[in-house]
């Protein structure tokens, strides 16, 4: 909800952007999520992470992910030039710090997509962050999206199945969860949505310092 929207009972209660992320096992739908989000105009800053892997059919240099090379990936942690990274799946990803911490600075609420192992640390970096955890109606209906995305061959998918089990228990670290049921995407992101507009009406913001 724009600052301007506020209830002016409000006012005289200080608002500050919030710093949101989304994070779940991998095929859960975070991207398309987001995607979503950015057709309807949501008036988030999007972040776009940085990676060293290969790009895929379909994605945009500077939309999907700041692509790469390796050597250049080891030159922005070397130089400090990012917030978080880790080796996901085989390949460098990493959180650019000057992208979120202009966004915070122009007052636009913060968008991060990020595996779990990254939530984590964005917790401990910012904790006032709000964490939400993207879960899927079960893990037969992760493994068909996995599949029918043909992104990973049935070795990789069957990891990243292994791996999403572990992530669900990480569930307790979040402060909130989303179904992204079959077919029922806007259904999670009008949760999501609904969600940030409760955040906005806390008595008690939230404050990211980064
Ligand atoms: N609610 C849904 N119902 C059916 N299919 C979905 C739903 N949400 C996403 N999908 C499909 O599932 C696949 C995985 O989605 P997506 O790539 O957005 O997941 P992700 O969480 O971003 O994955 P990764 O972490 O690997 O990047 C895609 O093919 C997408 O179209
Ligand atoms: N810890 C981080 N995880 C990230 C970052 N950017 C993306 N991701 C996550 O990686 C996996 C795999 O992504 P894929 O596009 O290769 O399938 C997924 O969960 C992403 O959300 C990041 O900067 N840090």
């Amino acid at each position: 909800m724009p600052v301007a929207d506020r209830n002016p009972l409000l006012d005289g209660l200080p608002a500050y952007p919030l710093l949101i992320v989304i994070s779940g096992p991998s095929g859960v739908g975070k991207d398309s999520i987001l995607n979503r989000m950015r057709e309807l105009k949501v008036p988030f800053h999007f972040v776009v992470t940085a990676t060293d892997r290969p790009m895929r059919a379909g994605e945009r240099d500077g939309y999907d992910y700041h692509f790469v090379t390796t050597e250049r990936f080891r030159e922005m942690i070397s130089q400090g030039e990012l917030i978080e990274w880790a080796r996901v799946y085989g390949h460098y990803k990493g959180i650019p710090a000057s992208e979120v911490r202009d966004a915070l600075a122009s007052g636009r609420d913060v968008v991060l997509r990020i595996d779990v192992q990254g939530a984590a640390t964005v917790r401990r970096l910012a904790p006032e962050a709000v964490l939400i955890f993207v879960a899927p109606g079960s893990l037969d209906e992760l493994r068909a999206r996995l599949v029918q995305r043909r992104t990973e061959n049935n070795t990789e998918i069957d990891r990243r199945l292994s791996v999403a089990q572990q992530e669900m228990e990480a569930l307790d670290a979040f402060d909130y969860i989303v179904l992204n049921r079959a077919d029922r995407l806007d259904d999670a992101v009008a949760q999501i949505q609904a969600i940030v507009a409760a955040e906005k009406l806390r008595v008690h913001p939230r404050h990211v310092v980064l």
